[in-house]
């Protein structure tokens, strides 16, 4: 436990909009916010701040919308709106769970959100209130993955966690390669190499460039949010290797 308190003193966990789908094909199942809110008060209970950013793929994906014959930035400001959605949702958990929380959006919203201040931001942490990043980057074209990454450096977070519906990173994606290879440690530079399509690549260039370490792990498996910070190899440490453990 000092390990984890000394190693990782504040995090990033970046949660997929389709982690909080549970069994449905879109939405929010209720009980799946509930049992990540007692998983986040686990670190919170450690002493660990903890700032998060949750995608909006549950709901509207700016891509997706397109190809449907939207105009690509109307979609992608749909898509940021839905993190804002997911956001209050899952403080709404947290809050329920004795865990005091913000959210802070990216695009302003006064009245229902905090607009996104970085140095707010990090009193709030310093505060041990869990923050809540919504709306992405705030700008089109961009993913959650990359507004996970972005936070996590300026927010100066030790560990940025993503959590995923699969195991870690693979050889190759295991939902359609069932005998793809799982890597318990990868340099950045192998993520971009062998083209690893679990984080979009702006995500890892810039974790990489600023030599912040990501753990892929599988939120559906209890207790592997709490395993992962405490330095467990269940899933794929990528920017640190196994002697910096
Ligand atoms: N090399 C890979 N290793 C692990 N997962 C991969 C890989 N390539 C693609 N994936 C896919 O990436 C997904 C994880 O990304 P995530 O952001 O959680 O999902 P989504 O992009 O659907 O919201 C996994 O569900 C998996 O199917
Ligand atoms: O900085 C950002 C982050 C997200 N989005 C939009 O919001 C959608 C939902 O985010 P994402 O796909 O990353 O969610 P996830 O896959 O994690 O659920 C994306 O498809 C984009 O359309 C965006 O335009 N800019």
């Amino acid at each position: 436990m000092a390990k984890a308190e000394k190693k990782y003193k504040r995090i990033l966990l970046k949660l997929s909009g389709e982690a909080l789908m549970g069994d449905a094909e879109f939405g929010i199942d209720p009980k799946v916010l509930d049992r990540m809110a007692v998983e986040v008060g686990q670190l919170v209970g450690l002493g660990i701040e903890i700032g998060m950013v949750i995608g909006g793929g549950n709901l509207f994906r700016g891509a997706a919308l397109h190809s449907a014959g939207m105009e690509r930035v109307t979609g992608d400001h749909m898509g940021m709106l839905a993190t804002v959605m997911n956001a209050l949702a899952m403080r709404d958990a947290l809050e329920r769970a004795g865990i005091s929380t913000r959210v802070m959006s990216a695009i302003p919203m006064s009245g229902v959100v905090e607009h996104y201040d970085r140095r707010a931001a990090i009193r709030h942490l310093r505060g041990g209130d869990v923050v809540i990043f919504a709306a992405g980057t705030g700008n089109p074209f961009f993913t959650t993955d990359s507004a996970a990454c972005l936070r996590g450096i300026e927010i100066d977070a030790g560990l940025v966690l993503k959590a995923t519906k699969v195991d870690g990173v693979f050889s190759a994606d295991p939902m359609r390669v069932p005998d793809a290879i799982k890597y318990d440690y990868l340099t950045y530079d192998e993520v971009l190499d062998k083209k690893l399509g679990v984080m979009d690549l702006t995500a890892i260039c810039l974790v990489r460039d600023h030599d912040i370490p990501v753990c892929v792990f599988n939120m559906q498996k209890p207790g592997a949010l709490l395993n992962s910070v405490m330095g467990s190899t269940d899933g794929t440490l990528i920017g640190l290797n196994s002697t910096d453990q």
